[in-house]
């Protein structure tokens, strides 16, 4: 099984194309990458951006899709609208699941995406989207209105369902401090939470780029969207709750946690 990913780097290996092509690998899936960019950056924060042109992502792009048969595709920190653009170019005729996650701005504050990119990312990458991960300010910013309830999030999915992207993942985790509850809104109309607990770290860089990837792999490997995000919601628990303790700032999770079964991992599963 092959997937891609088309990201920044990260140069301390926890978020972007690092922990893509790590969470693929974990979950068995070959992982070949499209870069959009370079950030000099650790666990204590991005301290250089350096965006490759829109031509030469596209040559990665063909180059890549030219020789494998990926499977599944994701998308993470996308940059600016030439480079949005390119990547739907590339991928809208493509008969892949698509994972967007809405990159914007990094743990440390840091923007990863130019603001006036997110018109681009809303009306030209969400049509393509098979799964869409927004964190909440991620959806406030793409829907531009503020989210404090189920009521609000509810709302925010729909108008970004009505984009035409299959399914939201609305990583509500802001919303109820004790839980780590994701909401999952489906173009059928069906909606489910996934919960775990919360774990009380702060070693969570890279936990949505994780999480995506490993929604990917399950996809590249034929799984149901449902299935996929279910399992990739064990993945990115057991990566937070067994922490590998490097670096100096926010650390990375532990991509081997879930194939080491260092623990184990249920997920409460609740349909509205
Ligand atoms: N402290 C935590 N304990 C358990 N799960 C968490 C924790 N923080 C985030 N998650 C889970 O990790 C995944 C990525 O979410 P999040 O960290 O919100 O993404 P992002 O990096 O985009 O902000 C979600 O499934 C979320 O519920
Ligand atoms: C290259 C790159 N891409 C994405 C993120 C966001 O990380 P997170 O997954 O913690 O939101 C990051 N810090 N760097």
């Amino acid at each position: 099984m092959i997937a891609l990913t088309i990201a920044g780097s990260d140069s301390g290996g926890g978020a972007g194309i690092q922990a893509d092509i790590k969470t693929f690998q974990e979950h068995g899936v070959f992982g070949t990458s499209a870069l959009t960019a370079l950030t000099a950056q650790n666990t204590c924060g991005v301290h250089d951006v350096m965006a490759v042109t829109a031509q030469f992502l596209g040559n990665q792009l063909r180059a890549v899709l030219e020789d494998f048969s990926v499977k599944a595709i994701k998308t993470g920190m996308l940059v600016n609208a030439a480079l949005m653009k390119e990547v739907a170019h590339h991928v809208q005729t493509l008969q892949v699941p698509l994972v967007v996650d809405p990159v914007m701005i990094a743990k440390g504050g840091e923007h990863l995406m130019e603001d006036e990119a997110v018109e681009t990312l809303r009306n030209v990458m969400l049509p393509l989207a098979t799964v869409c991960t927004p964190n909440i300010p991620e959806a406030e910013r793409l829907t531009g209105k503020k989210i404090t309830s189920y009521a609000d999030m509810k709302r925010a999915a729909h108008q970004l369902l009505s984009l035409g992207v299959q399914c939201v993942v609305m990583k509500g985790g802001h919303l109820h401090e004790k839980a780590a509850t994701d909401y999952v809104f489906m173009q059928s109309g069906e909606v489910f939470a996934l919960e775990t607990p919360r774990i009380d770290t702060k070693q969570t860089h890279g936990t949505g780029c994780t999480f995506s990837a490993a929604v990917t792999a399950q996809l590249a490997k034929g799984k149901t969207v449902r299935q996929a995000i279910i399992e990739a919601k064990k993945y990115i628990h057991l990566a937070i709750a067994y922490p590998l303790h490097i670096g100096h700032g926010y650390g990375p999770t532990n991509h081997f946690a879930y194939r080491q079964q260092l623990g184990q991992c249920e997920v409460h599963y609740r349909e509205y």
